[in-house]
C-alpha cells in the first residue's frame, strides 16, 4: 500500500534524511518543523516540501523530533492526521507508548520505531538519503498496534533501505543502554578527559582516538534528554562497566607482581577482543572477522585513483576502507577490509600491480 503522502515532523538529521529516502523512493513528502527555516532547508535538499499536506489524504507520519517533545507531538498528529499511521524514530520507546497510552489518541494507529543509524551532527544539512541504508530498523509495535499500521512502517523502513528487526519497548529500551547509550556515555569519559590532556600532547591523538570519541561530538541537548528517558535500563549497565574498570584499575596496579593477577590486565584485553567479534556484520548477519590488509601510498597526484583501479581490477569485495597518514613521511596507508577468504586474491594481485601491501598484524590469524 502506498505510504504517499507522508508528513515528516521534525525536519533534522533524521527527519530529513527519512524525507530524502522518502522522496528518493517517489513518494510525495511533506515537511514540518517549529523552526521554519529547517523546513526550507530540507525541503532544498530534496526531503519533501514545505506545503502543507491535506490532513484527511496523509498516509504516513514520521515523527522525529527530540525525545523530550515526542509524545505530546505524536498525540496531536494521531489527531491532525486521522487516517494516516503515525510512526516516531525516536531512541528510546517506553516512556513515549506510555504517555500514548493515557492520552485517549487512536494508538491502534501508531507503532513505534528507531533507525540504527544516525551520527554526531544535527539539522538538515547533515541528512542524507542513504543514512539507513542497509542498516538496522527496530520497529516497536504495541498490543494495540494494528496489523495495518505495522505493515505501513514496515514498508517504510524498506523504502529506507534499511532491515527490519520488530522487537518489545521493554528489550529494545534494555537493548539500546546496552549497545548505543552506554557506548556513548563511554567515548563522552573519553573526550571529557582530554581536557586535561596538554595541546602538545594532544598533537599525537591518531585514529584510535577518534574512533573512541566521535559520537562525543553529538548534541549535548539530545543526549541528556536520551539519556533521561532511558535511565532506567542505563544505570545496572553503567554499574557493571564501573565494575569493570574497577577490576582494571586492581590488575593494573599489581600487574607485574607474581600469581594470578598479573594476568588479569591481558584478561580484560581478551574480553575486549572477544565482545568486538561479537557485534553483528553488515546485514545483521554474523559476526565476520575481516582481514585488514594495508597499502602503501605515495603522497602523489593519481596515486589513489591508481589504486582503486587496481583493486577493482582485483574484483575483490572491499568491505571497508580507512586512510592514514605517515607525519614523518610523503606516504599515507590506505586500509581495506576484506573477508578472508578473499584477501590472498587481493595482496597476489595487488603486489603484481607494484603495490606494497601487507596484513595490518602480521600476526593476525587469518582464517578469522
Ligand atoms: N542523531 C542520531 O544519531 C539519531 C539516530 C536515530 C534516532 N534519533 C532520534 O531522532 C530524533 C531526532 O534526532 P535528530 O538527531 O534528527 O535531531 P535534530 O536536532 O537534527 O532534529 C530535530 C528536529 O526537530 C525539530 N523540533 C524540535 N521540537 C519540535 C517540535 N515540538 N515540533 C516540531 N519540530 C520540532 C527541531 O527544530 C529539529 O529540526 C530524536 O528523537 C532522536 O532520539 C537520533
Ligand atoms: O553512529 C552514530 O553516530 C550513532 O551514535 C548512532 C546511534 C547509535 O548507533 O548508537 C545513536 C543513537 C540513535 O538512537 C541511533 C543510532
Amino acid at each position: 500500500m502506498s505510504l504517499s503522502p507522508a508528513v515528516v515532523i521534525g525536519a533534522g538529521l533524521v527527519g530529513a534524511s527519512v524525507g530524502c529516502a522518502l522522496t528518493k523512493a517517489g513518494h510525495r513528502v511533506h515537511l514540518e518543523d517549529r523552526n521554519a527555516s529547517h523546513v526550507q532547508v530540507a525541503a532544498g535538499i530534496g526531503a519533501g516540501t514545505s506545503e502543507p499536506a491535506v490532513p484527511d489524504e496523509v498516509r504516513l507520519v514520521v515523527v522525529a523530533v527530540p525525545p523530550a517533545a515526542l509524545a505530546a507531538v505524536i498525540i496531536d498528529a494521531l489527531d491532525r492526521f486521522p487516517r494516516a499511521t503515525v510512526t516516531d524514530v525516536g531512541s528510546v520507546k517506553a516512556g513515549v507508548l506510555n504517555a500514548l497510552w493515557d492520552s485517549g489518541g487512536d494508538v491502534t494507529r501508531y507503532v513505534g520505531s528507531h533507525p540504527m543509524a544516525g551520527s554526531q551532527f544535527s539539522g538538515p544539512l547533515t541528512a542524507q538519503a542513504d543514512l539507513f541504508h542497509d542498516r538496522t530498523w527496530v520497529i516497536a509495535p504495541h498490543r494495540k498496534s494494528s496489523a495495518a499500521a505495522t505493515q505501513d512502517v514496515r514498508d517504510l523502513v524498506a523504502a529506507c533501505g534499511a532491515n527490519e528487526v520488530i522487537m518489545d519497548v521493554d528489550i529494545h529500551d534494555s537493548a539500546v543502554a546496552r549497545v548505543s547509550h552506554v557506548p556513548h556515555l563511554m567515548s563522552v569519559l573519553m573526550a571529557g578527559h582530554l581536557n586535561e590532556v596538554p595541546v602538545e600532547q594532544l598533537q599525537l591523538a591518531g585514529q584510535g582516538l577518534r574512533d573512541v570519541t566521535r559520537i562525543a561530538g553529538s548534541d549535548p541537548d539530545l543526549w541528556e534528554q536520551i539519556l533521561g528517558a532511558n535511565s532506567a535500563a542505563v544505570l545496572p549497565e553503567l554499574r557493571a562497566v564501573q565494575h569493570q574498570l574497577d577490576t582494571l584499575i586492581s590488575a593494573i596496579e599489581s600487574d607485574g607482581t607474581a600469581g594470578a593477577q598479573a594476568h588479569a590486565v591481558l584478561a580484560h584485553l581478551e574480553r575486549g577482543l572477544a565482545g568486538t567479534r561479537r557485534i553483528p556484520g553488515k546485514h545483521g548477519a554474523a559476526p565476520v572477522q575481516y582481514r585488514q590488509l594495508v597499502v602503501e601510498i605515495p603522497d602523489a597526484p593519481g596515486a589513489l585513483s591508481r589504486l582503486f583501479a587496481d583493486v577493482a581490477q582485483a574484483g575483490v569485495n572491499v568491505e571497508d576502507i580507512s586512510i592514514q597518514h605517515d607525519p614523518d613521511r610523503q606516504v599515507g596507508y590506505l586500509s581495506l577490509a576484506v573477508a578472508p577468504d578473499q584477501a590472498d586474491a587481493l595482496v597476489g594481485s595487488m603486489t603484481d600491480a607494484g603495490w606494497a601491501i601487507g596484513d595490518s598484524d602480521p600476526s593476525s590469524d587469518s582464517a578469522g
